[in-house]
């Protein structure tokens, strides 16, 4: 197709579209397709967006405008969407230029927030308007930055401005000098050739404009389905997708950055590779059933029913018990969910008389170590690494241990029950054996049967995979190219398994990136969620650390709301106050999340005595797709929901009281144990897109710091503690 015009999107243009309705997003579709036919089109009514104004705006539809800026005489880039009632309060508010220094088109917030204060003292007075200009700051803020006296009023303008303004102030602020600052901060980003600020043109191809696509990507893609469309890669996103890799990859990143997006663009690409057929040779899993269902429903709508009839699409218990359960092991016996398990080994230790051992520590041992690392016999056990584990163990108490977790064993048999940890295990080895015999009769004969069972296996919510299904899904797979692709943030571990991939044969040291962009939520909701973690540390699945940085959003909102009340009754009033005060949605647009189930029943009692339609959330999913959806925290993973509260925040609850008998005992699972909790929390508080609101009763959660839960006490910005650069 020739076009009649270019088509750029900007970023931050393209992140407002995915927060459209549906309906919405379908109109801009249409509408970018005509306008790329020609921008001329009278229907589109392409004209000046205002007096004085350097943007066009075209009708998307009766309600919507596109605001663009003209870049060369048929070229456009996409700057914003709006409702036509806003328009003008957008001209009003934001100006687009051209930065002297990256050369990028920036979008700048001209919003007032600073109220003059005659006496005080300028923050920046100790540099003239041309300093920070060279330095990469803003134009048109200077006003602005001129008038700001407290630490306070900056993190506001901070909070809004460009990165770059952003950057240089906040390291002036912080007091470095102006050499620095510029060697540190402004020349790294500084244009190659010299910058002329009216060149819209050069301006829309420097690489600091962030544009998400160039009109040949938005060509293609506008050439497939609104689907498509609807889940359309950024660039950075789609190179992840499709790159060729020589093993093991894994891509990490906070949440809502397309982990599980990129993950099913994967699994679409290397369907496109496979030789015509009509098996199942790539498999893509995650940690529960409800997260399974969601990636197939994600991949019809991605690649239709041809592609997914390619993919094995099941969750990593489920395949475990498959796979036992060919072997015809297992059959009759019932699996015991793990939370129970502790409990049994009480009642094993009770029955038998065996007081020497602590439950909980055998318990750890047996699912941690002897079935999480695929311990084959007692000899393997004896020289098997504890990482994590806090006590040591003398050669003698390691032959205690075994012996008893065998008698446990033979004692779960014995009342024909076993756990997913041994589900997980036995499947495992049962992989590894098959694997073993396919590769010795790879090298005996080439005519073998003996098969691995999958070519490419895709793994979402990584995180939460024990040892020993990593065991199994590598000997599912031949070692090579594209064999592992790895999605997951360790930031929302919310189960037990720490591992460290290499020593489990998975190798993805070199082939592992991380995605920061946010394309979920608000930075006012990132900054609330980034700081209950904040202090923390978390492992990058291979021994090393991972860190948060530079995650961030291009969408602003609302401030979250903290808010704490004496007593739970009164906890529920506010709530159903929050209900009321976000318009009662009970299209399943609104969730709230609690600590307990007793607290779930409680609310969802009291919302229906107002009136309101309750979905619970259970195992897979909620049970229905209207209501408020109400669950445990647990619940939450991978959901995502318009507006969400967050409630019963309180100390005891969150993290759970029952944790503290580690404190003295076992010092190192209590961190653990107290890092899933801080996980819980930051997984529920990353699910809500534009507005998040969270509850305590009595004394609040030591995971809401001060500045969080002083929110309540005054939305001033004045009563946070100074400019933080997280919350940034
Ligand atoms: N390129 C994109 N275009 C449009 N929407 C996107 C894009 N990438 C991600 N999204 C949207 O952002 C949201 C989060 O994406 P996704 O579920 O893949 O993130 P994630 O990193 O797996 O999140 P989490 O770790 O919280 O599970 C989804 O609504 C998804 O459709």
């Amino acid at each position: 197709m020739s076009a009649e015009a270019t088509l750029r999107i900007m970023d931050r243009a393209h992140k407002e579209m995915t927060k459209l309705p549906r309906a919405d997003q379908g109109a801009v579709y249409e509408f970018m397709n005509r306008f790329r036919a020609n921008p001329r089109d009278p229907e589109l009514y392409l004209q000046l967006a205002g007096a004085g104004s350097e943007l066009l705006s075209a009708r998307v539809d009766k309600a919507h405008r596109a605001l663009l800026l003209a870049v060369g005489e048929r070229d456009y880039l996409l700057v914003a969407v709006k409702h036509r009632d806003e328009v003008s309060d957008a001209l009003a508010r934001h100006a687009y230029r051209v930065n002297r220094v990256t050369g990028g088109i920036e979008v700048i917030d001209l919003a007032p927030v600073v109220k003059p204060e005659p006496d005080a003292v300028p923050l920046f007075q100790a540099f003239t308007d041309m300093q920070l200009v060279e330095l990469g700051v803003a134009e048109p803020l200077l006003p602005q930055i001129r008038a700001l006296t407290k630490a306070e009023q900056l993190s506001e303008l901070l909070a809004r401005a460009p990165q770059l303004t952003t950057d240089v102030l906040f390291a002036l602020a912080d007091g470095t000098s102006y050499e620095d600052v510029k060697e540190q901060i402004t020349t790294p980003v500084q244009a190659e050739d010299a910058v002329d600020p009216d060149d819209l043109a050069a301006a829309v191809n420097s690489p600091a404009t962030q544009v998400f696509s160039d009109d040949e990507a938005l060509q293609a893609v506008l050439g497939e389905s609104f689907e498509q469309w609807q889940v359309f890669l950024h660039p950075t996103q789609r190179r992840l997708a499709e790159k060729p890799t020589s093993g093991p990859t894994r891509v990490g990143g906070g949440p809502g950055t397309g982990k599980t997006i990129v993950a099913l663009h994967r699994v679409a690409h290397l369907v496109r590779q496979l030789p015509a057929g009509a098996d199942k040779p790539i498999l893509l899993t995650t940690f529960n059933r409800n997260l399974a269902a969601d990636l197939r429903t994600r991949l019809i709508a991605l690649g239709g029913q041809e592609l997914t009839a390619r993919v094995d699409i099941v969750n990593i218990d489920k395949l475990a018990s498959r796979v036992v359960s060919e072997a015809k092991i297992g059959a009759g016996r019932r699996i015991v969910d793990d939370n129970r398990v502790p409990e049994l080994w009480q009642t094993f230790l009770m029955e038998t008389g065996e007081k020497d051992w602590d439950a909980d520590f055998l318990y750890a041992e047996w699912t941690q170590i002897i079935l999480g690392q695929v311990l084959n016999s007692r000899s393997d056990y004896f020289r098997a690494r504890r990482p994590n584990r806090g006590r040591s163990l003398t050669r003698g108490e390691r032959d205690q241990v075994w012996q008893l977790t065998e008698r446990f064993t033979n004692w779960l048999d014995g009342q024909g029950m076993w756990t997913w940890r041994q589900v997980a295990e036995r499947a495992a080895r049962l992989e590894m054996d098959r694997a073993a015999r396919s590769d010795a009769a790879a090298e005996e004969s080439s005519g073998s049967l003996l098969r691995h069972r999958y070519r490419h296996v895709v793994v979402d919510e990584a995180q939460d995979l024990s040892a020993a299904h990593w065991k199994m899904l590598r000997a599912m797979v031949p070692a090579g190219p594209d064999d592992m692709f790895l999605a997951g943030d360790t930031h929302q571990r919310i189960y037990d398994n720490h591992v460290t991939l290499g020593s489990l044969g998975i190798n993805i040291r070199g082939r592992s990136t991380r995605l920061t962009l946010s394309y979920r939520t608000t930075r006012q909701i990132l900054a609330a969620a980034l700081e209950v973690m904040s202090g923390e540390v978390y492992d990058d699945l291979n021994g090393g650390e991972e860190n948060l940085a530079g995650y961030r959003s291009l969408l602003r909102g609302d401030q979250p709301v903290f808010r704490g009340a004496a007593t739970w009754a009164q906890e529920l009033d506010l709530i159903a106050d929050q209900v009321k005060a976000w318009g009662s949605p009970v299209d399943g647009s609104m969730a709230i999340c609690l600590p307990t189930r007793e607290l779930a029943t409680d609310l969802t009692a009291r919302l229906q005595e107002n009136g309101l339609a309750v979905t619970e959330i259970g195992p897979d999913g909620p049970k229905g797709a209207g209501g408020v959806h109400i669950g445990t925290m647990h619940r939450f993973k991978g959901l995502e929901y318009q507006r969400m509260v967050i409630a019963g925040v309180s100390h005891g609850l969150i993290p759970r009281l029952m944790i503290d008998r580690y404190r003295a005992t076992d010092p190192k699972r209590y961190e653990r144990e107290r890092q899933k909790d801080r996980s819980l929390l930051f997984v529920a508080a990353t699910r809500a897109r534009d507005e998040l609101a969270v509850f305590w009763h009595g004394t609040p959660s030591p995971f809401l710091t001060s500045r969080l839960v002083q929110q309540q006490m005054s939305a001033e910005p004045s009563a946070r503690s100074g400019i933080d650069r997280e919350a940034l």
